[in-house]
């Protein structure tokens, strides 16, 4: 049971009914996060990785749907529950901080409020009576603010999201995310807009909790340099598929899919935090017409006559599957 990994994703296809046409923003997506584990979901912008796991959480709105697949979370389907048991779901099982903290907050709220919300919602194990059961959230949401390293805990609580910098508002929304001790913590994008030294400070942090608290981490980046420090293993994502997955340090020192090569040669110093993935020359496909060929293939320095079709992901070693061509021919690509 142990082994079954927390999270199964299987031919997750989500789109967008829009007056274009449909958006296939995500096809036929397969993940896999393992107990304990920190996955880094990388690739452009507009490749999914943000809707891939908004499915997971029951968080697509109309215009989108989810069309199809199967979303396995400690061995219970997601798709199969009511609105009222996902709700339960988020924010005890599985919490995720959004790309902005203070569009995230309730600036109507203090942040004593806002944690003692969730509290409320989610903790069963909170005393019955009121007075003890005030106390208790109080204890709990001091605590949450001392491990993300928000000092003089008991005053912060009475403030409002305004009354702090971006970067502890980034704190405070994962206070707010972990205030459950959910089993997984989804952080997308949590460092855009923040200064280099404290987007490192607070990576540092999800990394600290999560070995604290045993949980696991998807982190949605579009920085390889972010996914190689931080992360176990890592889904790269291309036009709302997965092209290459596989353990970190070996994907980084031998990258199967051409799309990956790119994004590691637009980081010529890895080691350097805060680079962010330059483009590679010419565009995304258009998810509303995608080409039935390799998605890669207007892109891709290596094409050829044979990636005129859809590719499939194929085993490219130990852990390692990428979706190309020269993978499937068996060749290193
Ligand atoms: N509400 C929506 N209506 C129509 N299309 C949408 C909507 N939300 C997302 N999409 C489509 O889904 C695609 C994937 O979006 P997603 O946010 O998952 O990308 P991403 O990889 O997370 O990008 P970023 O790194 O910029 O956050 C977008 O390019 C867009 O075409």
């Amino acid at each position: 049971m142990t082994d079954a990994p927390l999270l199964s994703v299987r031919g997750l296809r989500t789109v967008f009914d829009t007056r274009a046409g449909r958006v296939c923003a995500v096809d036929g997506v397969d993940v896999e996060v393992r107990r304990g584990e920190c996955l880094g979901v990388v690739g452009e912008s507009g490749s999914g990785k943000s809707v891939t796991f908004s499915s997971v959480m029951g968080l697509v709105r109309s215009p989108g749907r989810i069309e199809a697949g199967e979303i396995l979370f400690d061995g219970r389907d997601l798709r199969r529950l009511s609105g009222r048991e996902m709700r339960a779901v988020r924010g005890r099982d599985i919490a995720m901080t959004m790309q902005d903290a203070l569009t995230a907050l309730n600036p109507a709220l203090t942040v004593g409020e806002q944690l003692a919300e969730v509290l409320e919602a989610h903790d069963v194990s909170l005393p019955r009576s009121r007075g003890a059961r005030a106390r208790r959230i109080r204890e709990i949401s001091a605590e949450m603010l001392g491990l993300v390293g928000i000092p003089s805990a008991e005053s912060r609580l009475r403030q409002y999201p305004h009354e702090f910098s971006g970067g502890m508002r980034q704190r405070i929304m994962i206070a707010i995310a972990l205030a459950c001790r959910p089993k997984l913590l989804i952080a997308d994008e949590p460092t855009t807009a923040l200064d280099v030294t404290i987007q490192a400070q607070v990576l540092e942090l999800i990394t600290e909790i999560r070995a604290k608290l045993g949980m696991s981490v998807v982190l949605i980046t579009h920085d390889l340099g972010v996914v190689a420090e931080h992360c176990d293993r890592v889904m790269v994502m291309y036009a709302g598929q997965v092209v290459e997955e596989g353990p970190v340090a070996d994907v980084i020192v031998r990258p199967k899919h051409p799309y990956t090569r790119g994004l590691l040669g637009s980081i010529p110093r890895l080691a350097l935090r805060g680079q962010p993935i330059r483009p590679i020359e010419g565009q995304v496909p258009d998810l509303i017409d995608l080409p039935p060929q390799c998605r890669f293939y207007s892109r891709c320095a290596e094409r050829g006559p044979d990636c005129l079709r859809p590719i499939a992901m194929h085993d490219a070693g130990p852990l390692r599957r990428a979706r190309c061509v020269r993978v499937e021919e068996g060749g290193q690509a």
